[in-house]
C-alpha cells in the first residue's frame, strides 16, 4: 500500500500572509488525518517562510499518523528533529534561498556527511529518508550512507508526464528497481497531482509513501479539503 502524507506547508503560507493564526495549522493537520491522510509532512525552511519551528513542536503533540519532517540538515534542523522525534525525517539539500526543493543529494560526493548525519538521527529512533534524483548511481550511493529510504524527486516526472509519460517515468522505474535490489525503502514527492499520481503509483515498484502538498492544497480551494484528500487517496488504490 502506498501511503499519502499531506504536506501542509502552504497552509502556513496562507496563515503567515496576515500575521495571525488563521488557518490554524494544527487544526488543519488534525482534519487532514480525520479526512484520511496517512501522514503529515512539513518542511520548515531556515527563513520560516511558511512552516515555523514552533509549528513543528505544536504538530508533534497532535499528529497521530506519521509525522515526516523535511529539510536541509543544518544544526538548527538537526536539533529540531532530535527534540521532536518524528516517525520520519527526509533530508533535502536545499539552499536557504531556494524557492522550493530543486535537486536531490549527490550521495557520492556527500557520503561522509550523510552517513554521519543519518546515523546521528537514527540513534534518536527516527526513520531517515533522503531526497534523490532518479539516477541509479545516486541510489547506489544512498545504499552506502545508512539511509532507510530514498525519496525520489518527482519534478522531472511531473514536467514530462503530459508530453510522454512512458519516457518521463522510465528513469524512476530503473531507480526504484535499483533501490529495491539494495534494500532501500522508496518514497516519492514533488509536483505530484491528480493527473500524474495514479500512473506513478501503478508503475513504480515498492512505492511506500508519497508526500504531496502544493497541488493538493491548490485543488482543495476548488474541491474542499476532505474531498480532495479522498480524491488523492483514490489515485493510490
Ligand atoms: C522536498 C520537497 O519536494 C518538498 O518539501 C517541497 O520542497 C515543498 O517545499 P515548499 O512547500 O517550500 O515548496
Ligand atoms: N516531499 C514532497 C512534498 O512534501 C511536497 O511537495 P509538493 O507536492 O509541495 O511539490
Amino acid at each position: 500500500m502506498t501511503k499519502l502524507s499531506v504536506n501542509i506547508n502552504k497552509i502556513a503560507t496562507l496563515r503567515n500572509a496576515r500575521g495571525g493564526d488563521r488557518p490554524n495549522v494544527v487544526q488543519v493537520a488534525k482534519d487532514c488525518e480525520r479526512f484520511g491522510a496517512q501522514g503529515i509532512t512539513v518542511h520548515p525552511r531556515p527563513d520560516e517562510r511558511h512552516i515555523r519551528y514552533r509549528d513543528v513542536y505544536d504538530l508533534k503533540e497532535i499528529v497521530t499518523t506519521e509525522f515526516n519532517i523535511e529539510g536541509n540538515p543544518t544544526p538548527d534542523f538537526i536539533k529540531l528533529v532530535k527534540d521532536v522525534k518524528p516517525e520520519q525525517v527526509t533530508l533535502v539539500p536545499d539552499a536557504p534561498d531556494a524557492i522550493t526543493s530543486n535537486a536531490g543529494w549527490d550521495t557520492i560526493r556527500h557520503k561522509d556527511f550523510l552517513t554521519q548525519t543519518i546515523l546521528e538521527l537514527k540513534e534518536h529512533g527516527t526513520r531517515v529518508s533522503i531526497f534523490v534524483d532518479p539516477k541509479e548511481e545516486m541510489v547506489e550511493g544512498a545504499a552506502l550512507v545508512e539511509t532507510d529510504r530514498i525519496e525520489l524527486y518527482t519534478e522531472a516526472y511531473a514536467k514530462g508526464y503530459h508530453a510522454n509519460r512512458e519516457q518521463a517515468i522510465a528513469p524512476y522505474i530503473k531507480a526504484a528497481h535499483k533501490a529495491q535490489a539494495l534494500g532501500l525503502g522508496i518514497n516519492a514527492g514533488h509536483d505530484l497531482d491528480l493527473d500524474n499520481l495514479k500512473y506513478l503509483k501503478n508503475n513504480l515498484p515498492g512505492l511506500a509513501e508519497v508526500s504531496i502538498g502544493h497541488a493538493l492544497i491548490c485543488d482543495a480551494l476548488y474541491f474542499g479539503l476532505e474531498n480532495t484528500i479522498q480524491l488523492y487517496l483514490r489515485q493510490l488504490k
